[in-house]
């Protein structure tokens, strides 16, 4: 039995279905999780069913799992009509899943640009489509289109990473793809969101890059530490609640500050013997 929530009342999001791709791990698994703590059905997605198989187990009978590779347009629609099948309907989809990995912009070959941007990019685009015109956009009992919430995970800092050209050009286009969306389809009462995450502690984060670079990140965070995976599952929940109805087309950054991060402060040349910042004198 999945834990209540420690934010939220227990049937926020009771009746809803959400789809959650990368469900299977990390930020994706906290999400599904937290959703499931507070009613919601779950479907999660994912090229492995292993970690399918154990955030299903940790969550309970209203998490259902499915393989889907996002990045092949066939495996995404195969994937929606099942979960339509299941469930009849989806109210929010978040797509979750992606990744990169770290290089020198001059040594990332064509090959690796596109792996990257295939699956940030094209990916969250195949699920956004096909979940949209197969379950927001086609008209409910009432003769209107059902509508639907997409949220999708982008990258702090805005200003890009070093070392990942390809997934800060990508989840820049995805940032875009939201806001355009958020025009397009508001006909459809389509909510379309990003939350553009900073440097969080989950397991691949720890262990897939440089250990050096890993210490390092928490000095980069103005306040201090990385972010919890509940801390992104809480702002899901919350845009997917009757409380983010009116969000529409906006970059959510949630980052601790690291994307406005200028180094440490007080700096040198700016504090006092103390290290206090300095502040000008009142005029007399
Ligand atoms: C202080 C600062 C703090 C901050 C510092 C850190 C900030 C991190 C912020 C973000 C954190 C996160 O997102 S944490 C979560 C990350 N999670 C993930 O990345 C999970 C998903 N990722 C993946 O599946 C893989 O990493 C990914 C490469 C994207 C896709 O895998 P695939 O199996 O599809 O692809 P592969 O077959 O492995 O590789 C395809 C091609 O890509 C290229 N390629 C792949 N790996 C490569 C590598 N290591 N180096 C070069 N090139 C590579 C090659 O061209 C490969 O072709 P060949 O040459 O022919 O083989
Ligand atoms: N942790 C962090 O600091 C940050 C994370 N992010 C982003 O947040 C998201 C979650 O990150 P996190 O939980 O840390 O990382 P994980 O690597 O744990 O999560 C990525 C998930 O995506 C799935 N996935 C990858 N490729 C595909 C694919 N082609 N089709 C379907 N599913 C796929 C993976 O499962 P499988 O391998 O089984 O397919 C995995 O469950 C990612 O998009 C990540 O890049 C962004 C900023 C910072």
């Amino acid at each position: 039995m999945v834990a209540p929530s420690r934010i939220f009342a227990p049937d926020l999001l009771a009746g809803q279905v959400i789809v959650v791709s990368g469900g299977g791990t990390g930020l994706g698994r906290a999400a599904a999780l937290e959703l499931v703590a507070l009613g919601a059905e779950v479907v999660v997605c994912g090229r492995r069913p292993e970690p399918l198989e154990e955030t299903v187990a940790l969550a309970g009978e209203r998490c259902r799992a499915r393989v889907c590779d996002i990045r092949e347009e066939d495996d995404v629609a195969a994937f929606v009509d099942w979960t339509l099948e299941q469930h009849g309907r989806i109210d929010t989809l978040l797509n979750n899943a992606g990744g990169q990995f770290l290089a020198p912009a001059e040594s990332i070959t064509p090959k690796g640009f596109r792996t990257v941007t295939r699956l940030n990019l094209d990916g969250t685009w195949l699920m956004t489509h096909a979940v949209a015109t197969k379950a927001f956009i086609p008209a409910g009992e009432d003769g209107r289109a059902r509508g639907g919430k997409v949220i999708s995970v982008t990258l702090s800092p805005h200003n890009g990473l070093p070392g990942m050209v390809h997934s800060s050009a990508a989840r820049a286009g995805v940032e875009t793809m939201m806001a355009e969306l958020s025009t397009e389809w508001a006909r459809f009462g389509i909510r379309c969101n990003a939350i553009a995450a900073g440097q969080f502690g989950t397991e691949v984060f720890m262990t897939k890059y440089p250990q050096e670079m890993v210490a390092a990140a928490a000095g980069q965070v103005p306040l201090g530490r990385l972010g919890r995976p509940e801390e992104f599952a809480w702002l899901v929940a919350y845009l997917a609640s009757p409380a983010g109805d009116w969000f529409s087309g906006a970059t959510l950054t949630l980052d601790g500050g690291r994307d406005h991060h200028v180094g440490p402060w007080p700096i040198e040349g700016s504090r006092d013997a103390e290290g206090r910042p300095l502040q000008e004198a009142r005029r007399a």
